[in-house]
C-alpha cells in the first residue's frame, strides 16, 4: 500500500452510498468534492431520478463518477418512488426497506471496484459486505451531533412494550450523561421522536438501524465542528468507544462566486432593495404535514408586509402548493410574494443581496448554509432533529430566533409575523443580538483556514484508517 492523499503519489478510492434523500446526497457530494480536490477518486451511488439534480454539484467530474442504482418497488410506496421527496414522511420506513433490497447490486459494485473506503449512513449492512473486499467503513452522519447524542446512542435504548405508545415525557428524557440542558425537547415536541424506537416489520426500528450502522463501522464521521458541537461529539465517541472524525461544515464556497442563479429568480429578486426580501425554504422533503400550518406560514409572511419567496413541498393530502394556498392569497401578494413548489438554488438565493431574512425548517444543511450567509434567521423546525438544531442555533449560539408555538405545538401567523419583524425591523434588541452573534460565527466559519483545516485533518484520519 503506497502513500495516500494530497501530498502522496497515490489516491484513495472511495465508494459513497448515502440515504435516499437530497439533504443527505448533497452533503455526501459536497464532501466528495472536498476529497476529490485532494486527488481522491469517488464512485457515488444514487437513484436514477436523483442524478439530474445532483450532477451539477459535481465539481470534479474527472474524479467523481456517478453510478445509478435501481430502487425496487416496495408495496405501499408510491409507484416510481426513489427518494424521500417522493414519499410522505410516515412511509419513510418503506423507502428504507427498498434501500435494503439494493444490497446485492451494491455487493457486485464493491467486488468490482474494491475501494479503500466505503461511506454510508443508512445502509447498515455495508460493513458486512465491505469487509470481505478489504474496504474500511465510515458511517458519515449529515445530521447534528446533538440529535445523534439525544436518541441514537446505546444509552438511549428504550424498552418498548409492544402495542404501547411511549409517553411524551418518556420520549423527552435525555440519555444518561447527555451533555446539555438547553439542546433538549419539550414533552409535546418529543412526540415527533416516537418514530425512532417504533419497530417495523423486516427492518426493526430506526434506532436499531442507526446504532448498528455506528457500532459496526470502523469510524464514525459527522458533518460538524468542535466549536459548535464538541461536547456532543465527545459523548458519541464515548458511547460507541470509537473515533469520531469531524468534517467541518463542508460547504461549496467557491460555487457561490459563480453568478449562476436562475434568471427567473435573479430578475425577480433584483426588483427589491438590499436586504429586504424574506426567503423561506423547508428543505428537500415534504415536512409540513398539516395544511393549516402550511397556510399559517403563508399568512404570516403576508402579514409582514415584506417581499417574500417561499420554496416548499406541498403539505400532505395535496399534490401542488397552489392547491394548498389560502383563499385570495395569490391576488393579495401579487408582485411581492411567491410560493414555489419546485427546487431553487438555495445557497445562491441566500447570498443574493436583496435577501435579508431566511425562514428555515432548520435542516442541518440549511443551518450551515444560513450561518455562512448574512441573512437574519427565523426558525420554524418541524421534526425532532430540526427542533434540536433550532435549540442549538437559538439557545446555545444565540444566532437566530425560533418561532413561538402553543401547547399543542402549533405556530400561528402572528407568531411568525412577530419573529420575522423582530429580526427585520431596526432597533429590536433581539434582532441586534442575533445579528451580532451571527456575524461573529460567520467570521469564524468563513475564515479561509477554518474549513480547510477540518478537511485536511479529516483526510489524514482517513489515510491513517486505511493504512491501519
Ligand atoms: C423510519 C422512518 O424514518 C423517519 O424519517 C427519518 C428521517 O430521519 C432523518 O434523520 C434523522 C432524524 C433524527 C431525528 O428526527 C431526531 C433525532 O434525535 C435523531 C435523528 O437522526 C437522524 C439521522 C441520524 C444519523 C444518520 O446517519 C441519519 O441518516 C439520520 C433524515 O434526515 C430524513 O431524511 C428522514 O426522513 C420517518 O419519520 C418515518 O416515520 C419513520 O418510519
Ligand atoms: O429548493 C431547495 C430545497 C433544498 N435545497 C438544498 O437541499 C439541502 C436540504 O438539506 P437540509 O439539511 O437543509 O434539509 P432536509 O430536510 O432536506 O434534510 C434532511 O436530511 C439531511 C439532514 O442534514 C437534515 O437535518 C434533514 O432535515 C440544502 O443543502 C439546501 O440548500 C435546495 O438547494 N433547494
Amino acid at each position: 500500500m503506497g502513500d495516500f492523499g494530497s501530498n502522496g503519489p497515490s489516491s484513495m478510492s472511495i465508494l459513497m452510498y448515502p440515504w435516499l434523500a437530497f439533504g443527505h446526497m448533497t452533503a455526501f457530494l459536497h464532501l466528495s468534492n472536498k476529497l476529490a480536490e485532494k486527488g481522491h477518486k469517488i464512485v457515488f451511488l444514487l437513484p436514477k431520478k436523483a442524478l439530474n439534480q445532483v450532477k451539477p454539484l459535481n465539481l470534479y467530474p474527472n474524479l467523481i463518477t456517478f453510478h445509478t442504482i435501481s430502487i425496487p418497488h416496495v408495496k405501499g410506496l408510491p409507484p416510481g418512488a426513489e427518494t424521500n421527496s417522493d414519499v410522505p414522511f410516515f412511509l419513510t420506513h418503506l423507502l428504507a426497506v427498498a434501500m435494503n433490497q439494493t444490497r446485492p447490486e451494491v455487493e457486485t459494485i464493491l467486488r468490482t471496484n474494491k475501494p479503500d473506503l466505503v461511506f454510508y449512513d443508512s445502509a447498515d449492512w455495508i460493513p458486512e459486505i465491505a469487509k470481505p473486499v478489504g474496504a474500511k467503513t465510515v458511517c458519515f452522519n449529515t445530521v447534528s451531533a446533538a440529535s445523534i447524542a439525544l436518541t441514537l446512542v446505546p444509552a438511549a435504548e428504550r424498552e418498548i412494550i409492544d402495542g404501547k405508545e411511549m409517553s411524551a415525557e418518556e420520549l423527552a428524557k435525555p440519555p444518561l450523561g447527555y451533555p446539555s440542558s438547553k439542546v433538549v425537547l419539550l414533552a409535546h415536541e418529543a412526540r415527533t421522536l416516537s418514530f425512532v424506537w417504533k419497530r417495523h416489520e423486516g427492518i426493526g426500528s430506526f434506532f436499531d438501524g442507526k446504532v448498528t450502522a455506528m457500532r459496526n463501522c470502523d469510524a464514525i464521521a459527522i458533518r460538524t465542528c468542535r466549536e459548535t458541537e464538541g461536547k456532543f461529539c465527545d459523548y458519541i465517541g464515548n458511547q460507541y468507544n470509537k473515533p469520531v472524525y469531524l468534517t467541518g461544515p463542508v460547504l461549496p464556497v467557491d460555487e457561490l462566486d459563480k453568478p449562476s442563479l436562475e434568471p427567473r429568480w435573479a430578475d425577480w429578486l433584483e426588483q427589491f432593495s438590499p436586504g429586504s426580501v424574506v426567503f423561506c425554504a423547508f428543505g428537500s422533503q415534504p415536512v409540513v404535514d398539516k395544511i393549516d400550518q402550511f397556510q399559517e406560514l403563508c399568512l404570516g409572511l403576508e402579514a409582514t408586509g415584506l417581499p417574500f419567496l417561499v420554496a416548499i413541498k406541498p403539505p400532505s393530502g395535496v399534490s401542488t402548493v397552489e392547491e394548498a394556498l389560502p383563499e385570495g392569497f395569490q391576488e393579495r401578494v401579487r408582485g411581492r410574494g411567491v410560493v414555489y413548489g419546485g427546487w431553487v438554488q438555495q445557497p445562491l438565493v441566500l447570498n443574493h443581496p436583496s435577501v435579508g431574512c431566511f425562514v428555515s425548517h432548520c435542516g442541518f444543511g440549511s443551518m450551515w448554509e444560513s450561518l455562512m450567509s448574512d441573512c437574519q434567521m427565523v426558525l420554524v423546525p418541524q421534526h425532532g432533529e430540526q427542533i434540536l438544531n433550532a435549540r442549538l442555533m437559538a439557545g446555545e449560539m444565540e444566532v437566530a430566533v425560533e418561532v413561538e408555538r402553543g401547547e399543542n405545538g402549533w405556530f400561528s401567523r402572528r407568531s411568525l409575523e412577530d419573529a420575522v419583524k423582530s429580526v427585520m425591523g431596526g432597533g429590536s434588541e433581539v434582532g441586534e443580538k442575533v445579528r451580532k452573534n451571527h456575524e461573529k460565527w460567520r467570521c469564524v466559519l468563513s475564515d479561509s483556514g477554518f474549513a480547510d483545516g477540518y478537511i485536511s485533518k479529516f483526510e489524514q484520519n482517513l489515510i491513517d484508517l486505511v493504512k491501519s
